[in-house]
């Protein structure tokens, strides 16, 4: 299988050493970078081709008035911006930060800190993007405050909510709804949903959206560090700790806090969360100093939390805490009528800028409308990107799907209205095809983790996969 196209980032900035070597670093971590010495040559690499992230200086040639900034949140608004200065100004953070830019860092930067904002950024951007070309320069930035940009504000946090069906509707209503409540809300959903992208509309439809929306990976936080990675530390409070550390939820003060997979929290982690919650109090560790926050959370997972509750696992306090305003995410399948627009969508986003790749045919429109999706939109994503790496023609085919959509392979458990219908054997069948895609989907195609999670070796689930017909390849990013 081919590699799917590397990200194309613009980098304006009049130092040309800097200008050269980051150039070079990320080149070397495989982007493709155009470099430009100030911001006029920037606005016209802009206007010429397409970029999926631009790195601009403050202080250059043509941008004393951040004009860079502007035109590209006015025009470019879609392509995520990291701003990286070597003179800091709380002004013109301030002003880059309500442009809507996706980091602000400062020079000398660290590559892991550069490549952490990129990524971080990259990956933002693909629930950023607008419908069409056309609404992307009509699009103003989300981040306009005052009472005359709601309609804009509005039209840019559902540009990336793509989907017309009755359930995608209701969801748009109830989001519009809740954002402007500060009460905590709880997203479920399987995985792939768009979870996250429903959490980031609310946050940029809300009241905070020109402060931070800081996502928290309950799952990246080991027990033993929860307090110090939310709350902050100041060096020396415990072995490690080398230097002071803000806390995560300093950070997102007066925006949205999100936590993704909340169902995987530690019952110790869920103890400090829920004091920090009630309290909006918490004290950074080795310190006596309480840190008061305001921050609303929003949570997700794909696990029934009340279950978890029920079964001792999840704290009922807490769930009542965050789960103040509750909205379940449909699946791919209960609005199949929205998968050829979301695959045309990913289709034009996905395609290379010479590509002469116009859609699909109506036969492989079929195939993506009756396949059951375990991986929601994010398998849906993989698969059209996929096949733009395949397709020899203008047109992606049949041929150009994997073998999971190709094959008359076991109708999902989901999909079966009276499983008494089937045969127990078919019924194991069909759970454990199902059960192993979403397993591979979570861990984006990540065999030794997904085999870690099942509980199997890596060779037990990499013959299992086979056995499926399922190509852990195809579901990497
Ligand atoms: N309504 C939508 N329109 C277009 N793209 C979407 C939509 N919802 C989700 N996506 C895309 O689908 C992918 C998965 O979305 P997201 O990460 O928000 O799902 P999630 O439910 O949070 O997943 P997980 O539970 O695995 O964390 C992303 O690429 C996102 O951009």
């Amino acid at each position: 299988m081919k590699r799917p196209r590397q990200a194309r980032i613009l980098i304006a900035d009049d130092e040309p050493l800097y200008l050269q070597t980051t150039g070079e670093l990320l080149r070397n971590e495989g982007y493709h970078c155009t470099c430009v010495s100030d911001a006029n040559a920037a606005i016209q690499a802009l206007q010429n081709e397409p970029f999926d992230l631009l790195l601009s200086d403050l202080s250059m040639p043509g941008n004393m008035k951040l004009e860079l900034l502007k035109e590209s949140r006015s025009k470019h608004a879609h392509v995520p911006l990291i701003v990286i200065t070597g003179v800091p100004s709380l002004p013109t953070a301030i002003e880059s930060i309500r442009l809507g830019i996706a980091d602000y860092l400062l020079k000398p930067v660290k590559l892991e800190d550069l490549l952490g904002s990129v990524q971080r950024a990259l990956r933002q951007a693909e629930i950023s993007a607008p419908k069409t070309t056309t609404e992307t320069s009509e699009t103003s930035p989300p981040s306009a405050p005052n009472a005359t940009d709601r309609i804009n504000v509005e039209s840019s946090a559902f540009a990336e909510i793509i989907g017309e069906s009755k359930p995608m509707k209701d969801l748009t209503e109830i989001i519009q709804r809740v954002a402007d409540s500060n009460a905590n809300v709880l997203l479920t959903g399987e995985s792939g949903t768009g979870k996250e992208v429903i959490a980031k509309a609310i946050h940029r439809l809300s009241a905070r959206h020109a402060a931070p929306f800081q996502v928290i990976d309950c799952t990246a936080v080991p027990d033993s560090l929860f307090e110090s990675v939310l709350f902050g530390h100041i060096k020396g409070s415990f072995t490690g700790a080398v230097k002071d550390q803000t806390g995560l939820l300093t950070e997102a003060d007066k925006g949205t806090t999100f936590f993704d997979e909340l169902g995987e929290l530690p019952l110790g982690s869920q103890a400090k969360l829920l004091r920090a919650i009630q309290e909006q109090t918490f004290t950074p560790l080795g310190t006596s100093k309480p840190v008061t926050v305001d921050t609303r959370f929003i949570c997700a997972t794909n696990r029934s939390l009340a279950n978890e509750v029920d079964a001792g696992r999840f704290r009922r306090d807490l769930y009542y805490r965050l789960a103040v305003i509750h909205i379940d995410i449909p699946t791919l399948r209960d609005r199949s009528e929205d998968i050829p627009l979301l695959a045309n969508h990913f289709l034009k986003r996905l395609r290379p800028p010479e590509s002469n790749i116009e859609g699909f045919s109506k036969e492989a429109l079929e195939r993506l409308q009756s396949y059951p999706w375990p991986g929601n939109i994010r398998e849906l994503r993989n698969v059209v990107e996929r096949a733009l790496a395949l397709v020899r023609t203008s047109t992606i085919e049949v041929s150009d799907l994997p073998q999971t959509l190709r094959n008359d392979l076991p109708t999902p458990l989901s999909a079966i209205q009276d499983l008494t219908e089937i045969s127990r054997d078919e019924a194991m069948e069909s759970a454990e095809h199902e059960y192993l895609i979403k397993l591979i989907t979570k861990h984006a195609g990540n065999i030794s983790q997904s085999a870690r999670q099942a509980g199997l070796s890596r060779q037990g689930l990499d013959k299992l996969l086979k056995r499926h017909k399922i190509r852990a390849a195809e579901f990497r990013p």
